[in-house]
């Protein structure tokens, strides 16, 4: 009979292990508690767990990621996968960071949560760890993803899109990797074939300032922003484009500043950008050196930038190159892709 797989816990707080407080819901719950409320998981797999940290995911930040790789590491050869428990706001965000964290990982690292916490009559918290326990163990599985409602979603396609339906993540612009029924892997789409050896960074460049254009931005805080920040990236309309309210500060920073890095990316939430498009974006080429997001999310450019920033030296080395090359189905139609 084949040995049991042993998967290591790793709880970081969330809704998932929160009771009430007099102000309201606050992770409380022990990892060892959470286990006890799934006992059917030990036909599945042998737990171990450790309570790396306790927040509502509000509070997390890439300092706690560093934290997750760091347990990863340290326990990587004990365990066969790794399940970890995490608040559903920012989850898409610690996905996408651990995808860039966390390369090449042949064992699983399963991130999960919750809606309602596990302590409740009706919660999606039991179903949604027995679902990360059995793919964790299985054979076929590897890399980053999330696992809830039933979705199987690669950790840089993760998008929060309902605040309090259990169906509370969506896979965008890609196929969710595979779903759970019944205790049935049902699997879409083949894991990617990692050659290299895995590979862990525990370096980031938190410096980044996400922009939001709204209709009528001014370009007040811009120069603030370029003097703080080692990256821009502006969260802009459509495909992409600068607004002319703020277009001559804004191209004028961009010259000033020939180390920071901008990146376009776009509000709408599928589809991705495409500054080749519009007259609004044609002119980001001629003033600056920028990158764009095409397909990946959000979350993903953002984790990505910091990732790359904090691992490369981008006044020598080639940007494009980096950040276009697709990692954990990040990206697909980028520039310098083929489609096929
Ligand atoms: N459902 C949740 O887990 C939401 C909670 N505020 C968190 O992200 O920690």
């Amino acid at each position: 009979m084949q040995q049991k797989k042993r998967i290591l816990l790793l709880a970081t707080g969330g809704t998932i292990a929160s009771r009430k407080s007099d102000n309201g819901l606050k992770p409380q719950i022990t990892p060892e508690e959470l286990i006890e409320y799934i006992p059917q998981v030990k036909e599945i797999c042998d737990v171990e767990a450790v309570q790396l940290l306790n927040l509502d995911s509000t509070n997390m930040e890439p300092s706690h990621w560093k934290l997750m790789v760091h347990a990863i590491w340290e326990h990587y050869d004990d365990f066969d996968g790794f399940v970890i428990a995490h608040g559903t706001d920012t989850m898409a965000y610690t996905a996408a960071a651990l995808s860039y964290m966390v390369q090449n990982t042949k064992k699983p690292i399963v991130i999960t949560g919750a809606q309602k916490p596990i302590d409740l009559e009706i919660t999606d918290a039991k179903s949604n760890l027995i679902d990360s326990f059995l793919y964790a163990a299985d054979d076929r599985s590897q890399g980053v993803q999330i696992v809830f409602d039933g979705k199987v979603i690669a950790g840089t396609r993760a998008k929060k899109v309902r605040s309090k339906s259990y169906n509370a993540f969506s896979s965008i612009d890609y196929p969710s990797l595979a779903v759970i029924q019944d205790m049935n892997i049902m699997r879409y789409i083949p894991m990617l074939p990692y050659e290299e050896e895995v590979r862990f960074y525990e370096k980031l460049d938190e410096n980044v300032f996400l922009m939001k254009l709204i209709p009528g931005i001014r370009p007040k805080v811009l120069k603030s922003i370029f003097e703080n920040y080692d990256c821009i990236i502006v969260e802009s309309f459509g495909v992409g484009g600068i607004p002319q309210s703020i277009a001559e500060e804004f191209y004028r920073l961009c010259q000033e500043h020939p180390d920071k890095l901008v990146v376009m990316a776009t509000q709408v939430a599928h589809e991705g950008s495409d500054m080749t498009v519009y007259e609004v974006g044609h002119n980001m080429k001629e003033y600056c050196r920028f990158l764009e997001s095409y397909d990946m999310t959000l979350e993903s450019v953002i984790a990505k930038v910091m990732w790359m920033l904090g691992n490369y030296d981008i006044s020598s080395c080639d940007i494009e190159e980096v950040f276009y090359h697709s990692i954990n189905y990040d990206l697909i139609f980028g520039k310098n892709r083929k489609c096929n």
